[in-house]
């Protein structure tokens, strides 16, 4: 599907956010490992919740779902002894169910999508579960993965998270239903630390004990725990609402996004903030929040890891803000779906914005009278690409046509409705 994006002055309404993607693979994933009966109210629809709830299911948890909720029967430590699972382009969903099949015998997880997730590294995680006894075949730590595994062994284990806090994640969930007690220490950084605190909040709320540091950096898990079935609420989407915020920053605006919780633990609902020191009139009570757009940003400086899922539709803001902003320790965002700094500011370029890499940084020198456009978009089989560039398509002077639009269904299959719902004038073509 092509989208073609039109220059777009003004957009007006009211947008119900969609649901937080990771919460539901989150939530999903603790209802898989609970002995019991869990109910997920309000789950995202997505690709990637999609994947996560095909191969739970396959792994043996009971599903029946309607309109507002799931229901999950889960098999606690014992998945049923699938031989092949398939995460279709979910990095997360791959890393957290890696940990899980520890407990199967012999799970192949297959690649799909060789020119995404296919590309993205796992060593980090592959070590740690070596450590605890696995066997895992790989292809230089990139899928497909055989994980051989029975019996995995606690006690004290590292894992590096200077690539991803996914593969911490992953150890966190599958570690209190081992044997023995566990001692995890991150080694080098922990990116994306923030997003471990979501991991930690739902594994407090289905009765997982684990005592973690300050820093996050060290855990000690008490071992022959089980999760309990609980019913879980699922909260607003702040990494796909960043981007509709961003449209409504960069032009004449008055648009509400419901549902989105002042004191959600997701990192990217710092972009209410960035948007604000960006100049952007709005404001954020009851869990709506309100831009009053005016075209109006100026530049600034952000700490991106803060935010990692929301940086390119601010960078996007940026694009036409007055000064050049700079955002840092991004260096992360490489290994993504794709390269969101090389393969994104190519992106940019093309529709005429003034952008620079550095290893770790992105820098935007602003164009507050607007950019070009009139160009065709390479999506690189990335959702934030797709809805970032969107946003510069709509503040451009001759538009943008985005190749492999569908993609946007990863996280946010209801994207362009939602634009469109609010007046942007958005075409989608099949190709
Ligand atoms: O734990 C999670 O659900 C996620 C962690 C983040 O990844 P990294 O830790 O690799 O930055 C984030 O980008 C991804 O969308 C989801
Ligand atoms: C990076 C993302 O997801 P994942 O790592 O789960 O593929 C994302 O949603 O932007």
């Amino acid at each position: 599907m092509k989208a073609i994006v039109k220059p777009t002055a003004n957009l007006q309404g009211e947008i119900n956010a969609l649901s937080s993607k990771n919460y539901t693979t989150r939530y999903l994933l603790i209802g898989a490992l609970a002995n019991g009966t869990s109910t997920i109210y309000y789950p995202a629809h997505s690709e990637d919740s999609d994947a996560m709830r095909r191969c739970v299911r396959d792994l043996g948890a009971v599903i029946e779902e309607d309109d507002e909720k799931i229901v999950i029967t889960g098999f606690g430590k014992n998945p049923k002894h699938v031989s092949e699972l398939n995460v279709g382009n979910a990095g997360a969903v791959l890393r957290f169910l890696m940990s899980t099949a520890a407990f199967c015998p012999d799970v192949t997880f297959v690649n799909t999508y060789p020119e995404s997730l296919g590309k993205r590294p796992h060593d980090d995680l592959i070590e740690t579960l070596q450590q605890m006894g696995v066997e895992v075949q790989h292809s230089n730590g990139r899928l497909p993965i055989t994980i051989k595994g029975g019996q995995p062994r606690g006690g004290k284990l590292t894992v590096s998270g200077n690539v991803s806090s996914q593969f911490l994640s992953s150890l966190l969930f599958m570690t209190p239903l081992l044997e023995e007690d566990s001692e995890i220490e991150v080694l080098h950084d922990l990116k994306s630390k923030i997003i471990v605190g979501q991991t930690l909040e739902v594994l407090e709320q289905a009765g997982i004990v684990i005592h973690a540091s300050e820093d996050l950096m060290h855990y000690r898990i008490p071992g022959r725990q089980s999760y309990q079935a609980k019913e879980y609420v699922i909260q607003g989407d702040y990494p796909g609402s960043a981007a509709i915020l961003a449209a409504a920053a960069v032009t004449n605006s008055d648009v509400r996004v419901l549902r989105l919780e002042e004191n959600s633990k997701q990192g990217e609902k710092a972009c209410v903030d960035v948007l604000r020191a960006m100049g952007v009139n709005l404001t954020h009570d009851n869990g709506i929040v309100h831009v009053r757009g005016n075209q109006k940003l100026v530049a600034g400086e952000f700490d991106g890891d803060h935010f990692t899922d929301a940086v390119l539709a601010m960078v996007a803001a940026a694009v036409f803000a007055e000064g050049t902003s700079r955002f840092y320790n991004v260096e992360n965002l490489r290994y993504k779906e794709c390269d969101r700094i090389t393969d994104y500011l190519n992106e940019l370029r093309k529709a005429g914005a003034d952008v620079e890499e550095r290893q770790s940084e992105i820098i935007v020198h602003g164009k507050p009278q607007g950019v070009p456009g009139g160009v065709e978009i390479n999506a690189h089989f990335d959702h934030r690409v797709i809805m970032a560039l969107t946003v510069v398509g709509l503040r451009s002077e001759k538009g943008l046509t985005i190749r492999d639009a569908h993609h946007v269904a990863k996280s946010y299959p209801q994207y362009f409705d939602h634009l469109r719902s609010i007046g942007a004038q958005v075409e989608l073509v099949t190709e």
